[in-house]
């Protein structure tokens, strides 16, 4: 994954790195290494560590152990604590709230961490017209935060933060005060800038479909551990565990359950595979994407009676939710679907499955 010449060191290292408040283990063992110019998103759900990961890298919290290294110099270690403090690890953060100062202009609040940083008077000038061209804010330059939207807030606090030309860029939901649209256009802004700048990224985020859109390198974080770690495509592909499966993909893939019956792998009487697939098995998952179940009978393919439970238009299609028993159950069928809540429909299985699991989750080689 991280393939490049021996001894160019990853711009970012994270060996073993655990985080501990009192007994509890936010960030277990966790081992990330990505090379420079990289976007690696950091994703998951709720409390999984993320935000506790990204805090360790800009420095404002310490490591119970493990380590992290920007460019081969170690920043952050379990015994030595943060190794160098959040202004010299040449690392910019943007928050999802914009922190602007209320009493300095546009072209002042980017100014000023290169006031800190001690730059001349026309250099500052010199890259605070620069930033303002990038962010396409030029005319925002003597506003004040106040009399700017919540969006135009956003795009400064992010010039203000590559205003010093940090090597690596942390972001923490920066897009989540942003209405949908916003965020859609956001999200391009801020890959155009992430290759204008050439620094590495990390970039927090629970929404899936910002995470495959923007990284390069991803991380899928559960109750503080590495589920997996690739390139988008590789995870949505090849999903190592089950939890991987229903996290990334819209619409989400199905599991269900099934268990040996002779040659056959049966969920409820309803033969769904080869029992060959599962190896030796009596019991398994079986991954269907939402692409491969469709609504009413398919001849000479395996079918479901199921309830309907909702319908989404998306692109042409629509995405179809049942159960079955309480088992939820997404397939897609082609221009709109109607039906009431709790009206019988019948799924079909249109292909085999895309992947087997076990019963604990871990996908099975085939
Ligand atoms: N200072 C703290 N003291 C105790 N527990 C904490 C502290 N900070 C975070 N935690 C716990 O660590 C876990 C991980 O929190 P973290 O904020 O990193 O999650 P997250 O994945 O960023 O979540 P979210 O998407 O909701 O922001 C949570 O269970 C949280 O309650």
């Amino acid at each position: 994954m991280t393939a490049q010449p021996a001894g160019i060191a990853d711009a970012i290292k994270i060996t073993d790195l655990v985080k501990q408040f009192g007994a509890f283990t936010a960030v277990d063992h966790v081992d990330i290494a990505v090379p420079k110019g990289a976007f690696l998103v950091l994703v998951g759900p709720s409390g999984c560590g993320k935000s506790t990961l990204l805090r360790m890298l800009a420095g404002l919290d310490e490591p119970s152990a493990g380590e992290i290294s920007f460019l081969g110099n170690t920043v952050s270690s379990g015994t030595g604590g943060v190794v160098a403090d959040p202004r010299q690890r040449n690392a910019g953060l943007v928050f999802q709230s914009y922190a602007l100062w209320p009493h300095m202009t546009v072209a002042n609040n980017i100014s000023w961490p290169l006031k800190v940083a001690k730059w001349s008077k026309a250099d500052r000038d010199a890259r605070v017209n620069e930033v303002l061209a990038l962010l396409g804010i030029s005319a925002l330059r003597d506003r004040y935060p106040a009399e700017i939207s919540g969006g135009q807030q956003q795009r400064v606090a992010i010039a203000r933060t590559i205003a010093p030309k940090p090597s690596i860029l942390l972001f923490d939901e920066p897009l989540s005060n942003l209405d949908a649209k916003l965020r859609i256009e956001m999200r391009s802004e801020l890959m155009r800038i992430h290759r204008a700048t050439g620094a590495t990224s990390v970039y927090v985020t629970h929404d899936q479909v910002e995470a495959m859109t923007m990284a390069t390198h991803v991380a899928v974080l559960n109750i503080g551990r590495v589920e997996q770690f690739g390139a988008p495509i590789d995870l949505l592909r090849e999903p190592a565990t089950t939890f991987v499966a229903t996290f990334l993909g819209t619409p989400p893939a199905n599991l269900l359950p099934v268990v040996r019956r002779g040659a056959e792998l049966i969920y409820g009487d309803l033969p769904l595979a080869d029992a060959a697939i599962a190896g030796n098995l009596d019991s398994a998952q079986l991954l269907f994407r939402a692409q491969d179940i469709g609504i009413g009978r398919v001849e000479g393919r395996p079918s479901l009676a199921a309830t309907f439970s909702e319908a989404a238009p998306i692109a042409g299609q629509t995405m179809v939710t049942a159960m079955v028993g309480d088992v939820r159950i997404t397939g897609m069928v082609d221009g709109y679907f109607h039906a009431m809540p709790g009206d019988p429909i019948e799924l079909s299985f249109l292909r085999d499955p895309d992947a087997v699991f076990t019963t604990g989750g871990e996908r099975v080689a085939r």
